[in-house]
């Protein structure tokens, strides 16, 4: 019966006992619903094509309800004190009367199977927080299947009225390019005293940044805070900036003692309101749609060749061939195509 009414079999998510249609998880989640978001999440973060299709079709239903948000992107060497910083600012804007999502991009994840953000229990404080909702980095799949997860996540979250949402992502190089694609204002936690002047960190991430703090500026480490404050700013000041009209500065915090906190959110909200004035925050909101329809459209265009009946046993062959000298790479380019387009 179902074969006759694929419609019908498309519309529900089937658990044993409990099947939930699209329009109660949409329902779900425009009321703020966690374990309705959750479950949604869930669909979206699933590798099965049928829940794909689900998550998709959800995902369709809210998009109306999206947008809404300010974006923020966090980076930061492990150690800098990511966790800790996201959870005193966390609470600190729920505090005010904001909802806060956090969402984690953990390269190591999807690379090697290991995880540098995941393993332990973080946030547990803002986990509970009934303003706040907290979801770790999806752990299966490519770097660009996380990407994918995570933009339709930020997403979802909007939806279900989150109006802060913070993309983090520990800073070993893989992931910061795609998280600034993902936010409105990006971020950088840096720490005092890492000897050469960029701890590590590539001159290229830095032009990412709309503001860098240095957390960890509490005790005997304040002085040499300022100091490490005062030498990035020197750095800052001779990058191109991150944002059409604004310059990217550094900041001193401590995520511990709870300072510098405020001073940052009011930083982060003159960004919105001159970049809101200026006209270059739609254009980035744009240029990221755009970017992001390019991305999509070529992931799909991938997996379709690849995964193609004729093609997937051409390629090794056309491989071989390659390998052997019998056929020049772009001969056996044109070939493969050849054989795809008939398909
Ligand atoms: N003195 C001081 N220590 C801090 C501060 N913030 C974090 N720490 C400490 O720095 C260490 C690392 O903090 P985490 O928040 O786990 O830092 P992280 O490694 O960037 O975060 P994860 O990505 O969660 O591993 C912990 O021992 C924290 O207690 C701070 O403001 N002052």
């Amino acid at each position: 019966m179902d074969a006759q009414h694929p419609e019908k079999k498309r519309r529900f998510v089937k658990k044993k006992k409990d099947p939930i249609s699209i329009g109660t998880l949409k329902e779900g989640i425009l009321n703020g619903n966690r374990s309705s978001l959750a479950k949604a999440i869930t669909l979206i973060e699933s590798n099965a094509a049928h829940h794909y299709e689900w998550g998709q079709e959800l995902l369709g239903e809210v998009m109306p309800h999206t947008g809404n948000s300010l974006r923020i992107g966090i980076t930061g060497v492990p150690g800098a004190g990511k966790s800790t910083f996201i959870e005193a600012f966390g609470e600190m804007l729920c505090n005010q009367g904001h909802s806060v999502a956090v969402l984690a991009i953990d390269p190591s994840s999807s690379l090697s199977g290991g995880s540098i953000l995941g393993d332990k229990t973080r946030m547990e404080q803002l986990s509970k927080n009934p303003k706040a909702f907290v979801r770790p980095s999806p752990t299966a799949g490519t770097l660009g299947g996380v990407h994918r997860k995570t933009n339709e996540t930020l997403l979802l979250c909007e939806a279900a009225g989150y109006d802060i949402i913070i993309i983090e992502t520990v800073g070993v190089g893989q992931s910061e390019v795609m998280v600034r694609q993902m936010v409105d204002f990006f971020l950088l936690l840096a720490i005092t005293g890492a000897g050469d002047e960029l701890q590590g960190m590539k001159k290229g991430i830095m032009e990412l940044a709309d503001a860098m703090v240095v957390n960890k500026a509490d005790g005997d480490n304040k002085r040499l805070a300022d100091k490490t404050k005062r030498e990035l700013n020197q750095i800052l000041h001779f990058l191109v900036p991150a944002t059409k009209g604004w310059s990217s500065k550094a900041y001193t915090c401590s995520a511990i003692e709870k300072s510098g906190l405020k001073e940052l959110w009011d930083v982060i909200k003159e960004f919105e309101k001159t970049t809101k004035e200026t006209g270059s925050f739609q254009e980035r909101r744009d240029r990221q749609k755009k970017e992001w329809f390019y991305t999509m459209l070529k992931d799909r265009i991938l997996s379709d060749f690849f995964l193609d009946e004729r093609i997937k046993p051409a390629v090794p062959q056309m491989e071989e061939k390659v390998k052997s000298g019998d056929l020049t790479t772009s001969k056996a380019i044109e070939e493969l195509l050849h054989l795809y387009k008939q398909s």
